[in-house]
């Protein structure tokens, strides 16, 4: 099941051809990512993992033009979207992609659904927004007296969900997850996850970054990041989400021969 070099076909959703990414850092250049060659494939649940520092962030980054290679390029759907300006970037951001990461960042003085809302208006009007908004609450399973809370109100669990309601508002064609349990207690963690894969389920594609390997088992494909390139691979797309014992016992032999 393990395959040493992530390979790249046509049919990527998302491809990179060469990634790189080099800070420079006091001087000194760091060589984050080194020609990275990967596809994310449609309907996919792709999991990045790796040790701390490897460049998983600054690949999540860079996959969802949050930021730029330094050489290489990102394709999204064959439009080359490293090449775009700030102003086309932001436009592509908030058209296709959705995020969900460690830090929840609410805004205080609105309430759930209001928070939810701005993020959506950005792509949608207010009545077909709302509908889709109270869809995914009841998916979520954050009632409508819940809806009306003000973030400073909610539980960790809660806010998660609503930072993954918010994720997904806009219909993105990817959500890029960044740690998204990572503050969390290992029974609202499975909750955000039996979410991330049920969505997966109806075709939403996934990319998540995790250092937890309960979290990773969820994934359809992990990928493993070490010294700015993939070091392997593991398909977990046979074994079906119902089966954790499987898919932890797949990742964690995988993530031993990786020397994590
Ligand atoms: N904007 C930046 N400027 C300079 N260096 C950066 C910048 N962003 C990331 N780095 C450096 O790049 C390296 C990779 O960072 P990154 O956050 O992508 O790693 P990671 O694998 O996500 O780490 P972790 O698992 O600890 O969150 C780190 O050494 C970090 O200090």
């Amino acid at each position: 099941m393990v395959r040493r070099h992530a390979l790249r076909s046509v049919t990527g959703m998302i491809t990179t051809d060469k990634l790189s990414k080099t800070f420079s850092n006091a001087g000194t250049q760091q060589h984050v990512l080194k020609n990275l060659d990967l596809e994310i494939e449609r309907g996919s649940f792709t999991v990045i993992m790796g040790p701390s520092g490897a460049g998983k962030s600054t690949l999540l980054y860079a996959l969802s033009g949050m930021d730029r290679p330094t050489l290489g390029t990102v394709e999204f759907d064959g439009e080359t979207i490293s090449g775009y300006s700030e102003d086309k970037l932001a436009k592509f951001r908030r058209r296709h992609c959705g995020f969900m990461f460690q830090q929840i960042h609410l805004l205080d003085s609105l309430s759930v659904m209001d928070n939810v809302m701005a993020v959506g208006l950005l792509t949608g009007d207010r009545r077909t927004v709302k509908e889709r908004g109270d869809k995914l609450f009841d998916l979520v399973g954050l009632s409508v007296a819940d809806r009306r809370k003000f973030p400073g109100m909610l539980s960790g669990g809660e806010a998660a969900r609503v930072a993954l309601v918010r994720g997904l508002i806009a219909e993105p064609g990817v959500l890029f997850a960044d740690e998204p349990t990572g503050q969390l207690n290992s029974e609202f963690s499975r909750i955000v996850l039996d979410l991330l894969a049920a969505v997966n389920a109806t075709g939403q594609t996934v990319v998540m970054v995790t250092h937890d390997i309960r979290s990773a088992a969820y994934g359809s494909r992990i990928l493993y990041l070490r010294d700015g390139t993939i070091q392997g691979e593991l398909s977990l797309a046979d074994l079906p989400q119902g089966d954790a014992a499987a898919r932890q016992n797949a990742t964690a032999e995988f993530l031993a021969e990786m020397g994590w």
